[in-house]
């Protein structure tokens, strides 16, 4: 794993979009895995600037993003289609039919997860993953014990996720209970994986997922199995590392 340490969040914004733009640039039909929550909204918001800036195009640039809560339409809020949305496809020249998220209110999940798995294969693999991090070590919103073999999948979400997410709702009760994620398996297959960690609160976390065995009770510890790894994290994330 290449750990690449910046001072702050803003840095590991920026360094994370230089690479986003340089595979971009590089390949004829870029695909890129997304992920919401906080992490990533920096990294977003440079990618918003560099397409104005006119220093990429996101035209030929098809989009998967690992997650969606079950119940939430794309028009709620809360919603991580609405997210990607309202951080980044509304603000850059990508074509919105390129973008997917798991459709969260699919009269049939399964078929849901399977078309979903299908619909990425059929681009290939995914060139570039950006990932974060769960303090419980979820990558997308696969939980402790989650098999390493899993693919897009429906989820049960641990109730410490839950609470660390309410934050973005109007109570607890709101959250939802369930997400679709894609799987494990999924995730390793991108040809390249970009992880961000900013602050703190995500030092043990790290700490785990670069020195800790690698469990099924800490999913990202898979990483250390990936040929193509990139951790970008701040003096903060890094700060029990040894
Ligand atoms: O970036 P945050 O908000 O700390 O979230 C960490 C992880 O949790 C999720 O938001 C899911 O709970 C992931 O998508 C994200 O990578």
């Amino acid at each position: 794993m290449n750990i690449i340490s910046v001072k702050d969040y803003q840095e590991m914004s920026k360094k994370a979009s230089e690479i986003v733009v340089k595979t971009v640039k590089e390949l004829e039909k870029p695909v890129l895995g997304l992920a919401t929550g906080s992490t990533p909204e920096g990294l977003y918001q440079c990618l918003i600037e560099n397409n104005k800036d006119k220093q990429v195009s996101f035209q030929n640039v098809t989009t998967f993003n690992l997650d969606e809560y079950v119940g939430l339409a794309a028009n709620d809020p809360n919603s991580y289609r609405y997210f990607m949305d309202e951080k980044l496809f509304n603000h850059i020249d990508i074509s919105k039919e390129n973008t997917f998220v798991p459709n969260g209110v699919a009269a049939k999940l399964e078929e849901e997860c399977a078309s979903y798995e299908e619909l990425i294969r059929s681009h290939g693999s995914i060139d570039l993953q950006i990932l974060g991090i769960g303090l419980n070590g979820h990558i997308g919103f696969n939980e402790p014990g989650t098999p390493f073999t899993s693919r897009t999948h429906i989820v049960e979400l641990d109730e410490s996720t839950r609470s660390a997410n309410a934050r973005f709702f109007a109570s607890m009760d709101e959250v939802p209970t369930q997400a679709i994620t894609t799987g494990i398996e999924t995730i390793m297959e991108s040809k390249k994986i970009v992880l961000l960690v900013s602050g703190e609160n995500k030092a043990d976390a790290i700490a785990r997922l670069v020195n800790g065995e690698v469990s099924e009770d800490f999913p990202a510890s898979i990483l250390q199995k990936h040929q193509d790894v990139t951790i970008i994290a701040d003096e903060a994330a890094l700060s029990k590392l040894n």
